[in-house]
C-alpha cells in the first residue's frame, strides 16, 4: 500500500463531508472515539441555546415550552433506528451501570422461580457489567440470583435451563471482538432465558438489528460513537412485548404513570417510560439530541464499510512496516469479526501511548499491556491512518518509548 492508495480511498469516501461537522484540533489525529467521541459543532450551538435561552430566559416554563419533560423518550426515539428498534422501545437515561441494574433485576424477577436464577456472562466483559451482576447477587442472595461468568468462547455452552438472563457486550472493549448476538439470543430463548446486550462499542458505528435478532433488552452509551459528550446519559431498550410485564426496582417518580399527580403510591407506566427513575439531566441530554441530528440521514452500512476499511488499512500498514514483530494483534484478524478498534499487546504499551499522544496521535492504553486504536468513520480519514502508523513506526524504531518521561502514570489512561 502506498500513499496514492490512501489518497484514492479518501477521494472515494462517501462520508468525507462529516469531518467538517466536528470541532477537532487541526494538529491532532484522534483515534480515541471509542472512549470519548469528538465534539460536534452543533452540540456547542445547542448548549449555548439550551443554557442562555431555555434555562436562562424561559426558566422553569421550559419543562413545557421546550418539552424537557419528554426529552428521554424523544432522544430514545432518535436512537431507536440506529439500533434496529421501534421508537417506543428506547429511552435515554442514567448510565449504563444503573440501567444494567434496572434491567438485570427486572429480568431476574420476571423469570420468577428459584430454579431459573442465573445471570450468565463472560468474565472478559466490561468490569462495570460484572460488578453490577455481582452486586445484585449480593443484594438478592445466591439462591435468588447466581452470577456465572465463563470464558467468552464458552458462552453458548453455559446457557442452560437455569439461566434467567444472558448478559453480553456485542464488541469486547479489550479485543474488539464482535459476538454473534442473533445466535446467542436464539440459544437463550431455546432455554427460556432473556438476553441483555451492552452496545457501548457498537452504537453509532455499525448497523444493529435488535428486533430482527430478537434481543429482549439492551443498554448503550452516547459518549463514544454517538458523540454526546463526557458523562452523557446512556440509553436503554426493552422489546415491546415485554413492556408492561417487567418491573424495574428503581421505582422513581419519572417512571410513574402520572408523576405530576404526586400520588403517594407508585403505579408504574406501562411503556418504556417505566424505566426512567428521576429527573433527566436536561443539558447533557440536549447535547445528545443535537449530536443525533448528524445520524438522521446516515446509512449505517456505509459507516460500517468505512469502519472496516479503516481498521483493515491500519493493520495492513502495521504489517507492511514490520511492526508486527513488536506489536501483537489482540483483535480478530478479519475486519468482519471485530468492531471499530484494533488492540495490540506490547510490554511498553503505556509508554508508546504517551509518546504518540505527545506527537498528536491520541490512542489509549488499557492495563495490563495493550494499546487500543479506535476509528470513528465520521471524522477519521485514511490519511489519519497513514500518518498515525508513520508515527507509531517512528516511536518504535527510535525506541523513544524507553524515555523515562513517558512512564509517569495518570489516573485515567
Ligand atoms: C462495554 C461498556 N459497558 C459499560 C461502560 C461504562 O458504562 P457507564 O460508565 O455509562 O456506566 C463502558 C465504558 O465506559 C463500556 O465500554
Ligand atoms: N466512560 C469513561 C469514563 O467515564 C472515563 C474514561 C474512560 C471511559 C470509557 O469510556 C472507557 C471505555 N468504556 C473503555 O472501553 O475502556
Amino acid at each position: 500500500m502506498v500513499v496514492d492508495d490512501i489518497k484514492t480511498l479518501d477521494q472515494n469516501d462517501p462520508l468525507t463531508s462529516y469531518k467538517a461537522q466536528f470541532a477537532l484540533p487541526d494538529e491532532v489525529i484522534y483515534l480515541d472515539g471509542n472512549s470519548l467521541g469528538a465534539l460536534p459543532k452543533r452540540v456547542s450551538e445547542r448548549m449555548e441555546e439550551t443554557t442562555r435561552q431555555q434555562w436562562g430566559q424561559d426558566l422553569i416554563s421550559s419543562w413545557n415550552k421546550h418539552q424537557w419533560v419528554t426529552l428521554p423518550q424523544r432522544v430514545g426515539a432518535k436512537i431507536a433506528p440506529l439500533i434496529g428498534a421501534n421508537a417506543e422501545e428506547v429511552v435515554c437515561c442514567d448510565s449504563i451501570s444503573v440501567n444494567l441494574f434496572k434491567l438485570l433485576a427486572a429480568a431476574i424477577t420476571f423469570n420468577g422461580t428459584h430454579v431459573r436464577n442465573r445471570i450468565v456472562s463472560s468474565h472478559d466483559n466490561f468490569p462495570t457489567d460484572l460488578y453490577i451482576a455481582q452486586g445484585l447477587e449480593t443484594l438478592l442472595g445466591s439462591e435468588r440470583c447466581q452470577f456465572v461468568d465463563v470464558a467468552e468462547d464458552e458462552l453458548m455452552h453455559a446457557i442452560d435451563d437455569q439461566t434467567a438472563v444472558v448478559m453480553v457486550t456485542e464488541v469486547n472493549f479489550r479485543s474488539g471482538k464482535r459476538l454473534d448476538i442473533a445466535a446467542l439470543a436464539q440459544k437463550a430463548h431455546q432455554h427460556g432465558a432473556l438476553i441483555l446486550v451492552d452496545l457501548a462499542h457498537s452504537a453509532g458505528v455499525m448497523p444493529i438489528h435488535l428486533n430482527q435478532w430478537r434481543v429482549d433488552m439492551a443498554v448503550g452509551c452516547t459518549y463514544k460513537y454517538l458523540n454526546g459528550g463526557p458523562g452523557a446519559p446512556a440509553f436503554l431498550y426493552v422489546r415491546s412485548d415485554l413492556l408492561g410485564n417487567l418491573q424495574q426496582p428503581v421505582a422513581g417518580w419519572f417512571g410513574h404513570s402520572n408523576p405530576f399527580a404526586f400520588a403517594a403510591d407508585y403505579t408504574p407506566d406501562q411503556g418504556i417510560k417505566q424505566f426512567l427513575a428521576g429527573t433527566p439531566s436536561v443539558i447533557s441530554m440536549a447535547a445528545v439530541d443535537a449530536s443525533l441530528e448528524l445520524f438522521s440521514d446516515l446509512d449505517m452500512e456505509q459507516v460500517r464499510t468505512k469502519s472496516m476499511q479503516l481498521t483493515q488499512v491500519f493493520h495492513e500498514l502495521i504489517e507492511q512496516t514490520g511492526l508486527t514483530k513488536t506489536l501483537t494483534l489482540l483483535s480478530p484478524l478479519s475486519a468482519n469479526e471485530r468492531g471499530s478498534q484494533l488492540s495490540y499487546a506490547f510490554d511498553y504499551a503505556y509508554e508508546l501511548c504517551q509518546a504518540l499522544i505527545a506527537r498528536g496521535v491520541v490512542a489509549d492504553f488499557r492495563a495490563p499491556n495493550f494499546i487500543r486504536f479506535g476509528f470513528a468513520p465520521l471524522y477519521n480519514s485514511f490519511d489519519d491512518v497513514w500518518k498515525a502508523v508513520e508515527l507509531v513506526q517512528q516511536v518504535i524504531e527510535s525506541k523513544d518509548y524507553l524515555q523515562p518521561r513517558w512512564a509517569q502514570r495518570q489516573t485515567v489512561t
